[in-house]
């Protein structure tokens, strides 16, 4: 219907009437999927990306195949043209290639933008449901929290303490407070009872109507388009591309120098116009970019596979350099599965029975079922984390679970084993935040439950209840000591206090009543994950909100003994030495959290941390791998997150950095292993230029050895599976060049070797009798057979790999044989004599090759081995 006003000017309840919706009980399933049906999705339309025939020609859009395609005119002009028309087969071929891969690549990277896709929590029926913010449609009852994303333009009904960060849609970044009952005049600025789409909650909560949805909203107003078509560039590929450009040009001005320098020598234009085109075809190392995109985006794919979302592709290289981890506790490190099995109250002790939230078990005191009429306070400690709580237990398929903060679950189950259900009805409520440090509810009999952290409950007490409830002084100290004994047995604490108000405006003075202790298991694996990282040369530091004891005790359950410093700590000293020798950060604020990554990373460290909370954002951002929780993360802390964990757990991330050092170890690999090829091309035709011989290779020869040697070859490294010592050696120092002087020593001495074994050899044919066509032959089966052992020695980086690299990766032999059948059809097949100018060998011709690419192998091995020495 279309209204006058816009919904920000009108009262809430004609808002609500307008569109058929219902304050309380939200839109009926049924309608709200025939509204999903006539409005359509709540999307911002997406910036379309191109299509697969403007992709495809974009492939030719590439310095390599400016030169082939020079080169298939020159050939053409010179009259050569069944030449010609190889060469244009291959422009084809290598753009379909180009293509193929390019669309695997953003295929996975799609995939993974619509993984962290934001959800919503709409009520329908009167039912609370988490559903995908696509979803969403006008009318719908939406509840927002601190932390979501808000999923679409609302008016607001209810607000408790909203605020909320527009910089996604004002530019402007300080929090905005919003109020339903404020119906502003005219200025357009203030509009304090909407929430709009793609703002973030900073605090509060509230639940707002559905007005507008997809491109109908504000921020479809400004015309934003959502650009999920994912970037494949990463500081890697970037620095490849921008190396390969370098090299291009070089090689473009050599070839064109050699031309010069040949005619100069008197040599025949039509001979060192190819030898031209050969250097440059040869020389250029056309596939590098290509095949890092595609390893990354491969390693991407496992990651996911292992639970590990990553959001930006520059991640993947930048975990394998991680030298610090600093997570969080609660569901990282432990399961998030609360259970209350302990309860102070009226300074006496209280054990709980019965494990998880079903609410089976009691209360005992002594070993004795205790009777709650006759421990009055002890009632009331329930009754508080009870009252003082918004999650809820519900039976489901059998078993009970929770909705809502597993702490505040445990609660509930704690107040059900003694039989308590029911506390007077709530009229305000200040929710716990990291700043307030507590939550306080008001109930309509005027009690003020309220609970937090023991040191901020006593902070708020000024006096306690006696075992009767009778007033008593508040000893201090001996509920701080007893809060770091069940600390010291790795339970949780939380304090509880009681008052009287007539509002939440201000909280009254306290009657400290008494603690619960809950347990929270470490996750099984965790302390696993932990020594691998150990072992890896990886710090893992523990940072989080909870007790000093409670902190102490988990870690050192997980394997991260060792100093603990508090937030207390780490104001009067946060010097980078400290930091650096300290393992377990207990009650540690947000700030804190960013000024700790500061502090790493100002000694050199490469840092991933953990978060969830909205304050957490800043510290993710900071860190070079910011880690979002996706089960329990807000929407704030995912959107400022390299990575989102899909089950919360430590493993994963130890995972990530596994599948992160793989991915950048098969880079390596591959590039030491492909450079070797086109140095020792270029070298063969300058050596015969310089020399002044017959042309050793021509142009479609080395074509061929692209296409072939170089493709099939190189396939097994982008599957190579993870060195199994890959957790056991340290980190990469993030300082040292992708290539170190080792590598390139040995790319230099595989260069010489072709050079040598492929110039020496056909000449040495060539002056014992042999035709140009055989010494052809020759030099293209000697780089084919060298690079083919050469593809032996790059599986292991520093060790010798034969069998083993085959066992562990099968590619690797279809890959061997395949060259090989390819190569003896290229030697004796006449069709590919008459194409490619090949000619066939003798057995003393293969066992002259055959040495040399042994001979090369065993060369290339040995230097690794003196490498390793060292
Ligand atoms: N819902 C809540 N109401 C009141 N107090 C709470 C609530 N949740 C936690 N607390 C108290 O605040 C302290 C810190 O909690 P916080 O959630 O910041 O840390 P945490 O979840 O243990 O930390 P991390 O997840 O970083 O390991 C807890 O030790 C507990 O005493």
């Amino acid at each position: 219907m279309a209204t006058a006003l816009a919904p920000y000017r009108r009262p809430a309840g004609d808002v609500v009437r307008d569109l058929g919706g219902d304050a309380s009980q939200g839109l009926a399933p049924a309608e709200a999927a025939a509204r999903l049906e006539r409005e359509g999705p709540n999307t911002l339309p997406v910036a379309r990306g191109r299509g697969p025939v403007v992709r495809f020609l974009l492939q030719f859009n590439s310095p390599l195949i400016y030169v082939l395609l020079a080169a298939a005119a020159v050939t053409a002009l010179l009259g050569e043209h069944v030449d010609a028309i190889v060469i244009l087969g291959v422009v084809v071929a290598n753009a379909i290639v180009g293509f193929v891969q390019e669309s695997r690549a953003e295929k996975a990277l799609t995939a993974l933008a619509a993984m962290a896709r934001t959800t919503a929590v709409a009520v329908r029926d009167g039912v609370r449901r988490r559903i995908p913010a696509a979803d969403l449609v006008r009318g719908d009852l939406v509840e927002l929290e601190a932390g979501d994303k808000v999923p679409a333009d609302l008016r607001l009904l209810r607000t408790d303490e909203l605020a909320v960060d527009e910089s996604a849609l004002t530019g402007e970044s300080v929090p905005v407070a919003k109020d339903p009952a404020e119906l502003p005049e005219v200025s357009l600025a203030d509009r304090t009872a909407m929430a709009f789409s793609g703002t973030l909650v900073t605090a509060g909560r509230a639940a707002g109507l559905v007005v507008a949805t997809g491109a109908d909203t504000e921020l479809g107003g400004i015309d934003r388009l959502v650009h999920t078509t994912a970037t494949v560039q990463t500081p890697l590929t970037r620095k490849i591309t921008q190396f390969s450009k370098v090299v291009t040009v070089a090689i473009l001005v050599l070839a064109a120098v050699t031309f010069v320098i040949g005619i100069l020598r008197g040599r025949d234009a039509t001979e060192m116009l190819t030898a031209a085109v050969a250097l440059a075809v040869g020389a250029i190392p056309e596939g590098l970019p290509a095949v890092v995109t595609i390893t990354l985006a491969l390693g991407v794919a496992r990651m996911v596979r292992r639970g590990a979302i990553v959001r930006h592709l520059p991640a993947v290289e930048t975990l394998g350099g991680t030298t610090v981890i600093c997570t969080d506790k609660t569901g990282t490190l432990t399961q998030n599965q609360m259970t209350v099995t302990a309860v102070t109250a009226g300074g006496r002790d209280y054990t709980v029975t019965g494990t998880g939230y079903a609410p089976d078990g009691g209360i005992e005191c002594g070993g004795r079922a205790v009777d709650l009429a006759e421990h009055p306070v002890l009632k009331e400690t329930l009754l508080t984390g009870l009252g003082c709580n918004d999650a809820q237990l519900v039976e489901k398929d059998g078993g009970w679970q929770i909705t809502g903060d597993p702490t505040e679950g445990a609660l509930v189950t704690s107040a059900a084993k003694a039989g308590l259900g029911r506390v007077p009805a709530r009229t305000a409520t200040q929710p716990f935040s990291s700043e307030r440090r507590y939550m306080a509810t008001l109930h309509e009999d005027g009690t003020v439950y309220v609970k937090g952290p023991v040191e901020r409950i006593l902070e708020l007490c000024d006096g306690a209840a006696g075992p009767g409830g009778e007033p008593v002084p508040l000893d201090r100290a001996a509920v701080a000591a007893r809060a770091e004994s069940y600390g010291g047995e790795a339970l949780r604490v939380l304090a509880f206090a009681r008052g009287r108000a007539a509002t939440l405006d201000e909280l009254p003075p306290l009657t400290f009543l008494g603690l619960q202790a809950m347990l929270d298991p470490p996750r099984p694996d965790a302390a696993q994950a932990v020594r691998t990282c150990h072992d890896a040369g990886i710090q893992v530091k523990m940072i989080t909100g909870d007790h000093a004891a409670t902190a102490a005790a988990i870690g050192a359950r997980v394997g991260l003994g060792g100093t603990v410093m508090t937030g207390a700590d780490l104001a009067a000293d946060d010097s980078p030495e400290r930091i650096r020798d300290t393992t377990v950060f207990a009650r540690v604020s947000p700030e804190q959290k960013l000024r700790l990554v500061r502090a790493l990373q100002s000694s050199g460290h490469v840092i991933a941390m953990t978060g969830d909370g909205v304050n957490d954002a800043p510290a993710l951002k900071q860190a070079d791998i910011g880690v979002a929780m996706g089960r329990t993360g807000t929407d704030a802390a995912k959107e400022s997150a390299d990575m989102v964990l899909t089950e919360d757990d430590f493993t994963s991330i130890e995972r990530a950095v596994e599948e992160g050092r793989g991915v950048f170890d098969n880079l390596v690999k591959f590039i030491v292993w492909a450079l070797p090829s086109n140095i020792g091309l270029g070298l063969v035709l300058v050596a015969a230029i310089v020399a002044g011989t017959a042309l050793p290779i021509l142009p479609l020869q080395v074509l061929w050895l692209n296409m072939t040697a170089v493709l099939v070859l190189g396939l097994p490294f982008a599957v190579e599976p993870k060195d199994e010592h890959i957790m056991r050696r340290p980190p990469r120092d993030p300082a040292l060049p992708l290539l170190t002087r080792a590598m390139t020593t040995r790319i230099l001495l595989v260069s010489a070797i072709l050079l040598a074994g492929s110039f020496g050899l056909q000449h040495w044919e060539r002056s014992h009798g042999a035709s140009p066509e055989v010494a052809q032959t020759i030099v293209v089966n000697v780089f084919a057979l060298t690079l083919l052992t050469y593809m032996f020695n790059c599986l292991s980086l520093d060790r010798p790999l034969l069998w083993g690299g085959v066992r562990r990766n099968p590619w690797v032999a279809v890959s061997a044989l395949a060259l090989v059948a390819i190569q003896v059809l290229y030697t004796y097949t006449p069709f590919m004599n008459d194409v490619f100018g090949s000619a066939p060998l003798d057995a003393a011709a293969w066992a002259r090759i055959a040495v040399i690419a042994a001979a090369s192998y065993l060369l290339v091995e040995t230097l690794k081995l003196v490498q390793r020495a060292r």
